[in-house]
C-alpha cells in the first residue's frame, strides 16, 4: 500500500542535505556527478574487470576531473573562511527601510525602498543571516501535549512536498492491526532522510492518530496534506541492514506494474522491457526486489519481481494461454502460402535455375573481386547459402548449437546477470552477429562494410557438402566437404548453425569464425537469431545487433530499385506484401529474442545505416559493454 499517490507533490527532508547544498554552491551537477561515480564503482565492486583498463578509463572518466575541479573551488573556500560582515542583515535592512521613510523622497531612495522590500531581497538576506548565524537546524513544530509515556520511544519524522515520490509503503500488521512502514525504496527521499524504515509502525499522521484505520485511509490523509507532512513513529528495534553487493541483471521477459495485480503497489513498480540492463539494490523481500534501470539513475529504484517469482509468473502465463502452434509451427503454414505466392508468374522477373542464381551472382562478386583482389569477399554472400538459411528456417531444418524452444519458454531464467566487460587490446575481436527478417538489408549492409574495410572486416567462410564448381576455389567461396565430414561435424557441435537445401547441407562452422579472428580481424556473420542462444559463450562474445526495417511507406520509398532473392526469380522486385512481410516477421523476431540482442539499427537510409553499424561495431571492441557474467567470472555458471 502506498504512503499517497506516488505521484503527487511530496518530500524534500526538512534537513538540507549537505552534499546538495556544497554542489549546488560550487557545481550545478556535482550529486548526479556523485552518484555516476558510485555507479561506476558497483560495477567493479568485488570484481577486478581487466584491472588497468579499468583504472585508465576512471582516471580519464569526465565525471571525475569535474570532481576535481569541484574539489578545488571547495578547498580554495574553505582555505579564505569569509566572515559575514553583519550577522543579522535583515533587520538592518528593516531599519534602513524605516529611516528611508523619513528623508525626502528623491527618485533613489524611493527605488532603493521597493528594492530593500522586494520579497526575493528579503528571502535572500533571511537565507544570508541563516549562514552567518549556522542556523542550520530545522524549526520543527511544537510537540503535542499529551506525549504517551514511552515518550522516548517515539521518532517525529518531518517530509516536505515536492514533487518526487515518497518512496515508501505501508501495510497494516497481520496480527497486531497496526499501520506499518513496509518498505522503503531505495533512493527515494524516505531513504534519504535516513529516518524511515521498514517495520516502524505509524502513530499518527499530520497529527491524525492512526490507530484503527485501515492502509487505504492514511494514504487518503496523505493525499490530502500539503506543505510538511509529519509522521509520529515507533521505531522497529531491529533494523534489516542492507549489505549485500549490488547486481546488475539483463532483462530476458518484459515486465508491466499496472497490468500486475499481485505488486503491493503498481506506482511503485519499475517497468521494464526485455534486453534493459537493470541494478539490483535490494533483495531481502523473496518475492519483491529493488532496481533501477542503468539508463536512467536519475530515478529512484521501483519493486520488480523476484527471480523465482517472475519465473512463477512466467510459468502461468504460459500455461494459461490458449495452445498455440509453437513459433516454429507457425512459420512452417507461412510458408506454403508463400510458396504458392511464388509460384505465380510475375512477368517482370525471370525464373531461374540454381546455376544461373550462381553465375549471376559470381559475375556481380567478381567485380568486387577485381576491385580489391580479395576473394575472401565472395564468401558467406553466396545465394544458395542464404537461401538454405531462408528455406530452413522456414520448415524449421535449419539446426543450432542448443535447442531454440528454450528461447522463451516457461522454463527460461527471466534475469541473466551481467558485468561490464572491456576487451582488452591483445584480446580477439568479438563475433559481430547481425539479425534481421529476410529482406531486410542484412547483406548489403555486411557487404558495404567489408567492402569499404576489407583488411578490418571479414565474413566466415561456410562449409557446403554442395559439388565444388569449375570456377570455384575451396577455402574461398566455400569448404567443400562430403557428407561424412559434415555430419561429424555436426555430431561433435562445431556449426553456429547449418542446414540443408537442395539436398546438400550448408553451415557456418566456429572453426571458420577462428580463422578469421586468427587473422586479427573482426568477423561479421548473418545469422538466424535462433541460433544466438547457442553461440552465446565466452571463446567468442557474440555483440548482437538487430537490423530493423523502417515503416513500410519508408521502405516502399527506398527499396525500389532493391532486389529480392527468391528460390524462383532473379532480380525480383520487391512486392508490397514482401515488404508486410518484413515488417510483421520483425516484430515477431524482436518480441521472440529481443533479449539478446545488443542494439537495434533501423535500415531507412543504407549509408546512413553503414555509419552507424561502423560505430557499433567499433564501440563493441573498444568500448565497455554488458555482458554475462558467465563469460568473464569464473565462479559464476556458463
Ligand atoms: N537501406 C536500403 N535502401 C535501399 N535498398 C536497400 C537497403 N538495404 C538493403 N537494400 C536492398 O534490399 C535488397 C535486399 O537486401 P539484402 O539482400 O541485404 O537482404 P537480406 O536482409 O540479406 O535478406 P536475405 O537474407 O534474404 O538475403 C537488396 O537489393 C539491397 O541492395
Amino acid at each position: 500500500m502506498p504512503l499517497g499517490p506516488l505521484t503527487s507533490h511530496r518530500t524534500a527532508m526538512v534537513y538540507p542535505e549537505p552534499l546538495d547544498v556544497v554542489g549546488a554552491a560550487a557545481y550545478p551537477g556535482l550529486s548526479k556527478i556523485l552518484a555516476l561515480v558510485l555507479e561506476e564503482l558497483t560495477l567493479f565492486y568485488d570484481r577486478d574487470v581487466n584491472g588497468v583498463g579499468v583504472l585508465y578509463s576512471l582516471l580519464r572518466a569526465p565525471w571525475l576531473q569535474a570532481l576535481l575541479k569541484v574539489h578545488e573551488c571547495l578547498h580554495q573556500h574553505a582555505k579564505k573562511k569569509p566572515d559575514p560582515v553583519v550577522p543579522k542583515a535583515r533587520s538592518l535592512s528593516h531599519e534602513v527601510v524605516e529611516l528611508l521613510r523619513e528623508y525626502p523622497q528623491s527618485a533613489e531612495t524611493r527605488e532603493l525602498r521597493r528594492l530593500l522590500r522586494t520579497p526575493h531581497f528579503k528571502a535572500l538576506l533571511h537565507a544570508h543571516d541563516a549562514v552567518a548565524q549556522k542556523e542550520f537546524e530545522p524549526v520543527l513544530p511544537p510537540l503535542p501535549d499529551n506525549i504517551p509515556e514511552s515518550e522516548e520511544a517515539m521518532r517525529i519524522v518531518c517530509l516536505v512536498k515536492n514533487k518526487q515520490p515518497l518512496g515508501a509503503t505501508i501495510k497494516r500488521h497481520e496480527i497486531t492491526g497496526e499501520i506499518m512502514v513496509a518498505r522503503v525504496i531505495n533512493g527515494g527521499l524516505a531513504d534519504r532522510s535516513g529516518l524511515l524504515y521498514a517495520g516502524d509502525k505509524l502513530v499518527e499522521v499530520n497529527g491524525i492518530p492512526v490507530e484503527g484505520l485501515e492502509p487505504e485511509n492514511v494514504i487518503q490523509i496523505l493525499t490530502q496534506s500539503h506543505g510538511t507532512i509529519m509522521f509520529k513513529v515507533i521505531p522497529v528495534s531491529d533494523r534489516l541492514v542492507n549489505n549485500q553487493s549490488m547486481v546488475h541483471v539483463r532483462a530476458m521477459a518484459d515486465y508491466c506494474p499496472q497490468q500486475d495485480p499481485s505488486i503491493p503497489c503498481a506506482d511503485a513498480g519499475l517497468p521494464f522491457k526485455k534486453g534493459d540492463i537493470l541494478q539490483i539494490v535490494d533483495q531481502n523481500d523473496a518475492l519483491w526486489w529493488q532496481a533501477r534501470k542503468v539508463s536512467d539513475f536519475s530515478v529512484c529504484a521501483g519493486l520488480i519481481p523476484s527471480n523465482h517469482l517472475l519465473k512463477r509468473k512466467q510459468r502461468e502465463f504460459w500455461w494459461s494461454q490458449p495452445f498455440q502452434p509453437h513459433a516454429c509451427l507457425k512459420s512452417t503454414i507461412l510458408t506454403t502460402v508463400k510458396e504458392e505466392d511464388d509460384m505465380r508468374i510475375d512477368e517482370k522477373c525471370v525464373e531461374t535455375d540454381e546455376e544461373t542464381f550462381e553465375s549471376e551472382e559470381l559475375k556481380e562478386e567478381d567485380e568486387e573481386f577485381t576491385e580489391y583482389g580479395q576473394r575472401i569477399f565472395i564468401a558467406g554472400f553466396r545465394r544458395s547459402f542464404r537461401l538454405c538459411r531462408r528455406k530452413s528456417h522456414n520448415t524449421q531444418t535449419f539446426c543450432y548449437s542448443r535447442c531454440p524452444s528454450s528461447c522463451y519458454s516457461s522454463g527460461a531464467a527471466p534475469y541473466e546477470e551481467v558485468v561490464r566487460y572491456q576487451r582488452r587490446p591483445t584480446d580477439r575481436h568479438r563475433l559481430i552477429v547481425l539479425v534481421g527478417p529476410s529482406g531486410v538489408g542484412v547483406n548489403e549492409l555486411r557487404r558495404q562494410l567489408i567492402r569499404i574495410n576489407p583488411n578490418t572486416f571479414q565474413c566466415a567462410v561456410p562449409h557446403t557438402t554442395r559439388p565444388q564448381r569449375s570456377y570455384e576455389n575451396n577455402g574461398y567461396e566455400y569448404h567443400f566437404v562430403t557428407k561424412d565430414v559434415f555430419e561429424s561435424m555436426v555430431y561433435s557441435h562445431r556449426f553456429l548453425e547449418y542446414g540443408e537445401y537442395k539436398g546438400n547441407l550448408y553451415g557456418t562452422s566456429i572453426d571458420s569464425v577462428r580463422a578469421v579472428f586468427d587473422e586479427g580481424k573482426v568477423c561479421i556473420v548473418d545469422l538466424d537469431p535462433q541460433a544466438i542462444q547457442g553461440i552465446r559463450n565466452r571463446e567468442i562474445k557474440p555483440y548482437v545487433i538487430f537490423i530493423k526495417p523502417p515503416s513500410v511507406g519508408c521502405m516502399r520509398q527506398t527499396r525500389k530499385n532493391a532486389r529480392i532473392i527468391t528460390d524462383y526469380y532473379v532480380n525480383m522486385k520487391f512486392r508490397e506484401e514482401d515488404l508486410q512481410e518484413i515488417e510483421e516477421s520483425a516484430k515477431k523476431m524482436e518480441a521472440q529474442y529481443g533479449q539478446y540482442f545488443d542494439l537495434a539499427i533501423v535500415n531507412d537510409n543504407l549509408q546512413t545505416a553503414c555509419v552507424q553499424l561502423l560505430s557499433a561495431i567499433c564501440s563493441a571492441q573498444e568500448e565497455p559493454q554488458w555482458v554475462p557474467a558467465s563469460w568473464i567470472c569464473s565462479n559464476t555458471q556458463q
